[in-house]
């Protein structure tokens, strides 16, 4: 077993697929969302409202800010998958070039960097999230099965002042490591 993926348990039942490569050269396994999602669009109204009253620097009301920000909190799309590999190997999760192209949707941190130490970690199985933002002028349904983004296993290599003392036990992602 050198490295793959898993379906994580809370999902056993829930008929996902693990992720797959659709050409006999693609670098990337697809990931399916595991679940039926709706992204809004970043354009919300109240989103352009906010953006007018700061640049006039009116008073915003609160409610239209707290709309602006649930929108622009990019959404966690979850795979139910999670992933085992080597501990010098990584799987760089990287959108799929149609989604901005057919859809708006982009992945805000560029690309997901799925470590080793995240299968299995303290806190959780490791369950992969894509986290992804709707550039697009409409709201984005995402059915459940449908292709959202890849992933590639890649050997990563380490610095001379590798420092082992910074090193902590994963317990998490999404900022378990701290600020
Ligand atoms: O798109 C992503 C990016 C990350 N992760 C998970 C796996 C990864 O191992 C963990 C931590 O990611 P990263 O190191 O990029 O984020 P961080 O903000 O530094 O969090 P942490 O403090 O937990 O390291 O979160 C995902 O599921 N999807
Ligand atoms: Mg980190």
């Amino acid at each position: 077993m050198k490295r793959g993926f898993e379906i994580v348990s809370k999902y056993a039942d829930e008929n996902l697929s693990l992720p797959y490569r659709t050409t006999e050269n693609a670098a990337g396994y697809d990931f399916e969302s595991a679940a039926d999602m709706v992204i809004p669009s970043i354009w919300k109204l109240n989103f352009l409202k906010v953006l007018w009253a700061l640049k006039h620097e009116k008073t915003v009301r609160e409610d239209s800010i707290a709309e602006a920000k649930k929108v622009l909190k990019p959404f966690l799309i979850p795979t139910g998958i999670k992933s085992y590999m080597q501990p010098d190997e990584v799987l760089v999760i990287a959108n799929r070039s149609s989604n901005p192209l057919k859809r708006g949707l982009v992945i805000p941190n560029g690309i997901g960097v799925i470590d080793s130490d995240y299968y299995n970690n303290r806190s959780n199985e490791g369950e992969i999230f894509v986290q992804i933002l709707n550039f697009g002028i409409t709201d984005i349904k995402i059915k459940k099965g449908e292709r959202i983004a890849q992933g590639i296993f890649l050997p990563y290599l380490l610095a001379d002042q590798d420092d082992q003392r910074k090193k902590q036990t994963r317990s998490g992602g999404f900022g378990s490591s701290g600020q």
